[in-house]
């Protein structure tokens, strides 16, 4: 049977770095003899042009429809005047909320050839390979928002919401995982401020109790930020809420030297969603320079976590390495040394890679 896949395109670059995760799947396909069928389906701002809803109904249905979805980016200028709900963003959480994919794995490596592309030292960055456990379907995103008259003009609210089952299922997962790493978990909080850090502390210390073998440390947020920069080699697997695992997710992508390196997988009791971290970058769209690394790095991950195709997986992963490595490069990441690539010339050489690793 072929696998369903749900493609979501969206805004800005989404349907440039797309175009290079169908192609480079494509490939895997024709190598390894896997057949996919790809449905295209609106969200974000395209879909509020369309349809007036940023999530359309028939979106939905086709997402449930799937044996996995793949999502490029959404959001825009154009779109951010919009009311909260007719939002492209809505539509993506609303997304999530729908599949459940309560788990957003977001791995961060730093691959050896883009050391020097990064802002940070060389030396810092050598061997970097974490992993962050992001809540993705609780938090301060989903909690009650209000606004209301107030004498200096209005007062706006957003409520922080998190039970101890939320907690739990994301934390079991992370020590999971922590476990068939390094065993060593750091779980990451503001528990000196926020009563649903001091929930989510107390929670992942019980949970711990089930898994002696996995070191497990606490650290508040904001010192996670800084260390982070200071010393990424000391995380392994990092488990967080909702919006603390956002921001510190595109920190630590500059680890790798681009946002646009970063893939995630959010996972969940249903279909499976696969993004790049980074969002619709609206400043380079429609330029043919974005770097499309990131959504197919999470062609990768979805390949390996909802199909368990762990060697088409690898073979993507090992391409990206191997095209980095001989110099190829889009411009977020060349420096005067490097054959600067366009988006598709990047999807080309993956392809290309794939096809040369597989003797036929
Ligand atoms: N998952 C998503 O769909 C998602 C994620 C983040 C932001 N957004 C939305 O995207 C819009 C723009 O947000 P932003 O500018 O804060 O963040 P962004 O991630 O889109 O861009 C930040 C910077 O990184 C660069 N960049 C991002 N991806 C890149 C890539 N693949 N290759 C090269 N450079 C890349 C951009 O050019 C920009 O300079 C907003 O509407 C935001 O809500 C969507
Ligand atoms: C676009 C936005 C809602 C989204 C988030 O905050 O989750 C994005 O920043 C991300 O990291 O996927
Ligand atoms: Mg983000």
């Amino acid at each position: 049977m072929p696998k369903k896949i749900a493609l979501l395109p969206g805004d800005g670059i989404g349907p440039e770095i797309m175009a290079e995760a169908v192609k480079v799947l494509e490939a895997v396909g024709k190598e390894f003899s896997r057949e996919f069928t790809f449905q295209s389906l609106p969200i974000g701002g395209t879909a509020i042009d369309e349809f007036g809803d940023p999530l359309p109904p028939q979106t939905l249905q086709g997402l449930k429809e799937s044996d996995a979805v793949l999502l490029a980016a959404v959001g825009g200028p154009k779109w951010d005047q919009n009311p909260g709900n007719l939002r492209p963003e809505a539509g993506l959480l609303r997304m999530r909320k729908e599949l459940g994919v309560f788990a957003n794995l977001r791995p961060v490596k730093a691959y050896e050839p883009l050391l020097h592309a990064s802002t940070l030292k060389e030396e810092v960055l050598a061997e970097v390979d974490l992993l962050i456990v992001r809540e993705l379907t609780g938090g301060i995103y989903f909690g009650d928002k209000s606004r209301k008259p107030h004498v200096s003009g209005e007062q706006a609210t957003d409520t922080l919401v998190y039970t101890t089952e939320e907690i739990e299922r994301i934390v079991r997962m992370a020590f999971v995982i922590a476990r068939n790493r390094k065993k060593l978990l750091h779980s990451v909080d503001k528990a000196n401020v926020l009563e649903s850090s001091r929930l989510w502390r107390e929670t992942v210390n019980q949970v711990a109790k089930d898994y002696p073998d996995v070191q497990c440390e606490h650290i508040l947020v904001d010192n996670c930020a800084m260390q982070l920069i200071r010393n990424p080699r000391q995380f392994d697997v990092l488990v967080t809420e909702n919006m603390f695992g956002d921001i510190l997710s595109d920190e630590a992508a500059m680890l790798t030297g681009s946002i646009g390196m970063l893939p995630s997988a959010s996972l969940g009791a249903q279909v499976g969603l696969y993004e790049p971290i980074h969002g619709s970058a609206p400043d380079i769209a429609g330029k043919g320079i974005a770097n499309p690394l990131g959504i197919i790095l999470s062609a990768a991950m979805m390949l390996r976590h909802s199909f368990g195709w762990e060697q088409e997986a690898a073979i993507i992963e090992q391409s990206v390495q191997e095209v980095l490595a001989k110099g190829a490069r889009t411009a977020d990441l060349a420096g005067p040394q490097d054959t600067k690539v366009s988006t598709s010339e990047m999807g080309d050489l993956i392809v290309q890679a794939i096809g040369c690793r597989i003797p036929s």
